[in-house]
């Protein structure tokens, strides 16, 4: 009997977006560039890689393949003949090149509504909404107030947020109200409690997510960030194919921050984890425990925060790397029937200016024991991965999205 796993490579995009003009993408290629700096020379890193990008096991699959398709360039170093599987690229057709977009589309829901965004302007936050929620909480104000990278922002105000014990709320291109406070200083309780709070207030300007940033240090150069983050998000606006799963009585395994990305919804066993190893050790003990027709989505999100966000190639690289190591674990867990799905959410180039996400087609790097290697294209909407996956686990078609198998 079947079940399905998916790998979320957070921001691990392949450029070629049709529309990545309107974002200010036009060329932002975030697997193609890292490939490109890495052959020359430009991500090696004393202690952590050096040396072209090496990626054999998600290549195997058609990673490079996958790149040449979405912008008719194969990246160095990388193969344009897969070795088994399917590949194919992804197109997106929701508005946001966010994380909830991305993910809520792959499960077969493009989002069909416009996120509400604040202003890169100082202030950022409308004043009414920044005094209610100083009403509301009895804090005595806030700093930042700006779009700002979240390392960034605790180097410059981590200080005097310890002092004056006002949180730091940010933002960026995407549809985020971001509060970075100290756990210990501050409290981790009372940083998720003043988050839930705002998180009602914005509800109505729709936006997307309000993410709790917790961090720890005594100094701006020893400020770091914990594993403590927890984003508050809308739910998606129709059953997912998670719903969906859960609905027709089976699991669905959200490993890492896949259930805050589907507000919870449909999720059956929540698995945390934190950094690529425990991510991966999570989603085989998944695997174990998976009965037929389970579903498995792990969000892999180092790729994104750690690496993309911080414009660091050589981490990026070495992140990638990583990943392809360990890739085999999972392929020498699977069942005959069992679905490997290997895809992103959009991209985030970490050569790009800026430190934003970037608008890019994604990877669908698809496997299983018994299905020949094939092509299956430039898939028209994220949605046609849930569509598959939903046909794979026997669950009556959705209203979104194509089947490729
Ligand atoms: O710079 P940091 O705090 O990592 O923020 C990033 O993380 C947010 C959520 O993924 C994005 O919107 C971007 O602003
Ligand atoms: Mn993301
Ligand atoms: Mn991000």
């Amino acid at each position: 009997m079947p079940r399905a796993i998916v790998c979320l490579l957070d921001s691990v995009g392949i450029g070629g977006a049709p529309d990545a003009t309107a974002y200010g993408d036009e060329g932002a290629n975030t697997v193609g560039h890292i490939a490109e700096w890495a052959a020359a020379g430009k991500a090696d890193r004393d202690g952590l890689r050096a040396g072209p990008l090496n990626v054999p096991n998600m290549d195997a699959m058609g990673l490079g393949a996958a790149v040449k398709l979405s912008t008719g360039n194969l990246p160095p170093n990388l193969s344009a003949t897969p070795r088994g599987g399917r590949f194919g690229v992804g197109r997106e057709v929701s508005k946001g090149k966010d994380t909830p977009s991305g993910h809520w589309e792959i499960a077969g829901v493009p989002v069909p509504f416009e996120w509400g965004y604040f202003p890169h302007e100082e202030p950022a936050f409308p004043p009414d909404l920044i005094a209610a929620f100083l009403e509301r909480t009895g804090l005595p104000g806030i700093l930042g107030d700006k779009h700002a990278s979240g390392t960034d922002i605790i180097a410059e105000l981590g200080a005097e947020h310890i002092r004056s014990g006002k949180p730091i709320c940010y933002t960026s291109v995407d549809s985020v109200f971001q509060i970075a406070a100290h756990e210990t200083h501050f409290g981790l309780d009372r940083l998720y409690e003043i988050c839930r709070q705002v998180f009602e207030l914005t509800a109505p300007l729709k936006i997307g997510r309000v993410i709790a940033r917790p961090f720890v240090g005594e100094t701006s150069e020893s400020f770091k960030r914990t594993g403590n983050r927890r984003d508050f998000a809308i739910s998606p606006p129709e059953p997912t194919l998670l719903d969906r799963n859960a609905a027709a009585g089976n699991q669905v395994f959200a490993i890492g921050k896949i259930s805050d990305i589907y507000a919870g919804s449909g999720v059956t066993h929540k698995l945390k984890g934190t950094g690529i190893p425990q991510l991966f050790d999570k989603t085989l003990e998944a695997m174990e425990m998976a009965a037929d027709r389970a579903f498995i989505m792990t969000n892999f999100v180092d790729f994104d925060s750690e690496y993309g966000h911080r414009r660091d190639v050589p981490g990026y690289a070495a992140a990638l790397e990583l990943f392809d190591r360990r890739l085999p674990e999972i392929i020498a867990a699977m069942r005959q029937d069992d679905l490997l799905i290997l895809t992103a959410d959009h991209g985030n180039d970490p050569t790009w200016p800026g430190t934003d996400h970037t608008r890019e087609q994604v990877p669908i790097l698809v496997f299983s024991p018994a299905l020949p290697q094939g092509e299956i294209g430039i898939r028209q909407s994220f949605a046609d991965i849930g569509e598959t996956i939903a046909a794979w686990l026997g669950l009556a078609p959705g209203r979104h999205g194509k089947t490729f198998l």
